[in-house]
């Protein structure tokens, strides 16, 4: 039999007795509404037992609803302010919250054992942190999956196909070893404050890694290529060591542009430069 859930105080009641006023600078739109929150932690599947590493919880909202989960999270918040209402939660839910106070950018979360990554990430920190995730050595990653709300825009970028407007180096390295999908979008009204754009949650799974292909080499021939994206390859790619004579032994005509390539061709690019 599982436990009975705590009885926790409204969010709005949390963040007033704290006097949590929302910080533009430290990328705070704060999420009160509870279904939502339970909505977006069920987004990785049963929590239960599993370890979540949880980026910038604030006053706790997502963190409540993963802790209802069952999960036990690690969470990394900057803002020192946060701490005492993070504390309040962890005591209605002993053993399963761990807080660390710092940068997300530079703390080591010491996490053992895989792991979900669930947040509603700072926009100024966001994609910096996903291509974090994305970009290890190691592979499959520590982490199981990652569920990351951004603005709709960038969510659209992560999961683009070819031939479209939003196709760019975010979705080739968000795809050519996990598979991204658009969870749920939502709308800009669910924040305190309303952030100007609507927002979209990115659900992430890793995939197989095709062989032979480097995320360094991969990050480099992207940067050019989409640095330069109205540009020919053979204009756009002529910096990178190796990148025309790939062209030219893969059969890929040098007049193309950065966004008609498949992800397949960008690995086989990379493939072939090592
Ligand atoms: C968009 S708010 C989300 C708050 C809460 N999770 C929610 O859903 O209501 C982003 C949170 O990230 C924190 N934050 C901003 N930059 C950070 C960083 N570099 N490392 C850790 N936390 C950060 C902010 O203080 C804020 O609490």
């Amino acid at each position: 039999m599982t436990a009975p859930l705590p009885a926790l105080p409204p969010l709005r009641e949390v963040i007033a007795r704290h006097g949590l006023t929302a910080s533009k600078a430290l990328g705070q739109n704060f999420l009160f509404d509870e279904q939502l929150l339970d909505r977006i932690a069920a987004i990785p599947g049963s929590l239960r037992s599993e370890q979540v590493l949880e980026v910038g919880p604030g006053p706790g909202g997502l963190t409540r609803a993963l802790l209802r989960a069952g999960a036990h999270v690690t969470a990394i918040e900057m803002d020192r302010r946060c701490l005492p209402a993070l504390a309040e939660l962890g005591e209605a839910f002993p053993g399963q919250l761990r807080v660390i106070e710092g940068d997300a950018m530079k703390v080591d979360p010491g996490i053992t054992g895989p792991f979900h990554v669930v947040a509603n990430l700072p926009y100024n920190v966001g994609t910096a942190l996903f291509i974090g995730w994305l970009a290890g050595e190691a592979w499959p990653p520590a982490w199981r999956s990652l569920t990351l709300m951004f603005q709709e825009e960038v969510a659209r970028r992560i999961v683009a196909e070819p031939d479209t407007g939003a196709y760019g180096r975010l979705a080739v390295l968000a795809q050519w070893r996990a598979r991204p999908r658009l969870a749920l979008k939502v709308h800009r009204s669910a924040f305190t404050p309303p952030p100007k754009v609507m927002s979209a949650i990115v659900h992430v799974v890793p995939g197989d890694a095709p062989e032979g292909v480097s995320m360094r080499t991969l990050e480099r021939v992207t940067e050019a290529a989409f640095g330069q994206r109205r540009k020919m390859l053979r204009q756009s790619l002529k910096g990178v060591p190796g990148a025309l004579d790939a062209l030219t032994t893969l059969g890929i005509d040098p007049q193309r542009r950065a966004e008609t390539l498949s992800i397949e061709e960008f690995c086989a690019i990379a493939r072939v430069i090592g």
